[in-house]
């Protein structure tokens, strides 16, 4: 049996439009976010994915109304659907609300990307991805991942580092190698699992 997971970063946020880190404050989607989730929507529902058994997403508006904006466009508005702040962003501690190109002025380029791109050196007072890896992937595993194992089909709609966290399992990542892993806003990544939970296919639609 093979299950289906399908992982999407929330659309454009109104704090990454204004290039703030933003962490587990609660900006809304921007419109062009809002365009962003409907496209990965559509994209779903091309390629035939509007027949999935239930839905995941974080304690965040942003990560809820793409989902929100997905399901719609699959004509799944009503899919049984868990949230949990798991599943949220990176808590960026001392960083969030700070504009991204004053904390490299204030703090240098390199020490500013440290902390944004390393594996296990976390912000002041926030989560490194590992530290967000040790939170997602237990909620991952007894959450999510057995309603795969069991040949479901499973639409969970997060975070880039939440993502990250479960990205870097599914396809044995390192580290070093998940950090440079960029995911773009709103576009869904299909990942075909057999029973063993291995990963058999793996698709962006973008
Ligand atoms: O600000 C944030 O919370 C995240 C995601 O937008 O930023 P980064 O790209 O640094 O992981």
């Amino acid at each position: 049996m093979v299950g289906t997971l399908v992982l999407t970063r929330h659309g454009q946020s109104e704090w990454n439009e204004l290039n703030l880190f933003t962490g587990w404050k609660d900006p809304k989607l921007t419109k062009q976010g809002e365009a962003e989730a409907k496209k990965g929507g559509e994209e779903l529902k091309k390629f035939g994915y509007t027949d999935f058994d239930m839905a995941f997403t974080s304690d965040l508006t942003r990560a809820q109304s793409t989902l929100g904006i997905q399901l719609k466009e699959i004509g799944q508005e009503d899919l049984p659907t868990k949230k949990d702040q798991a599943l949220n962003e990176r808590d960026y501690g001392e960083l969030t609300g700070l504009n991204k190109d004053d904390a490299r002025k204030k703090w240098g380029e390199e020490q500013v990307h440290i902390w944004r791109r390393s594996f296990d050196v976390p912000p002041p007072g926030g989560e490194s991805l590992k530290l967000t890896a040790d939170r997602v992937l237990p909620y991952y595993e007894k959450e999510i991942k057995p309603e795969v194992l069991k040949g479901k089909k499973v639409l969970v709609t997060a975070h880039g580092n939440s993502l990250r966290a479960m990205i870097m399992n599914l396809e044995n990542m390192t580290g070093e190698q998940i950090v440079n892993t960029e995911l773009a806003t709103g576009v869904p990544i299909v990942y075909k699992i057999d029973e063993s939970g291995k990963v058999v296919e793996k698709k962006i639609l973008e």
